[in-house]
């Protein structure tokens, strides 16, 4: 298997959706199935903070998750933990600047997507240097979702990273709903990461065809 390939990652980061069972109180399997048949593009398993699931139980709902999305052609990607992403031959594997050192994931999941946090330029560039296939950016709008986010920067630090020259696949993430979505991919992301706007829809299949109508009509533009 060879990297995948930049244009592929771009079309893959449009509808990024992430969760784990503490993100509704539906079952995760349930929700992740409307998403998908709502048309999200890639998904992150990420089973963080109070009552996260660990271990055996951890490991078998990424499983099931992964059977989904297998089903529907869409890429898994584990969130901070390399040696599950490992374990269950998931497609690619989520680290912060706070996670494994992303060189060294690299270096474990061979041609896995790797996907790496970056706040700026810096972290950006060091990213690339490391191995990413994309970059997450974010928050760009106030978040509920994550207990430890950083200041809400606004869609500018993607202008701006577009601006220094900062090539490599980016979605937006943080605060991103069907009414902002546009405004991020104009800004210079290839795609939405979202966890609320779909995990806590009342129509998960909905919200997430309504995201990638936006992507859609933002790319188009
Ligand atoms: C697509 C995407 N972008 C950013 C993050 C955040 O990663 P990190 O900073 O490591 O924080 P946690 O998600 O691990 O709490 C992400 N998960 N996905
Ligand atoms: C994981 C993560 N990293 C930066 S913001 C965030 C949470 C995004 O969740 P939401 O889409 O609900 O704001
Ligand atoms: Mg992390």
């Amino acid at each position: 298997m060879a990297r995948i390939a930049r244009e592929e990652m771009k079309k893959r980061l449009a509808v990024y959706f992430i969760m784990g069972s503490q993100n509704s109180e539906r079952p995760a399997v349930d929700v992740l199935k409307e998403a998908l048949d709502g048309g999200v593009t890639l998904f992150q398993f990420r089973e963080k903070g109070a009552g996260a699931l660990q271990g055996a139980e951890k490991e078998a709902l990424a499983r099931q998750l992964q059977r989904l999305c297998r089903a529907h052609g869409v890429p898994l990607i584990v969130n901070d933990d390399v040696e599950l992403a490992i374990a269950i031959d998931a497609d690619g594997v989520h680290v912060g600047q706070d996670d494994e050192d992303a060189r060294r994931v690299r270096e474990k999941i061979g041609d896995k997507i790797l996907g790496v946090s970056a706040h700026n330029v810096e972290e950006a560039r060091a990213a690339i240097e490391a191995g990413a296939d994309y970059i997450g950016v974010g928050p760009i709008y106030p978040t509920r979702s994550k207990e430890d986010a950083n200041e809400a920067q606004g869609p500018q630090i993607l202008r701006s990273l577009r601006e220094q020259g900062i090539a490599i696949p980016i979605v937006a993430i943080g605060g991103i709903t069907v009414d902002n979505a546009q405004a991020v991919i104009e800004a210079g992301a290839d795609g939405v990461s979202v966890i609320s706007a779909i995990a806590s829809a009342s129509e998960p299949k909905a919200a997430a065809a309504a995201l990638a109508a936006a992507v859609q009509a933002a790319r188009s533009r």
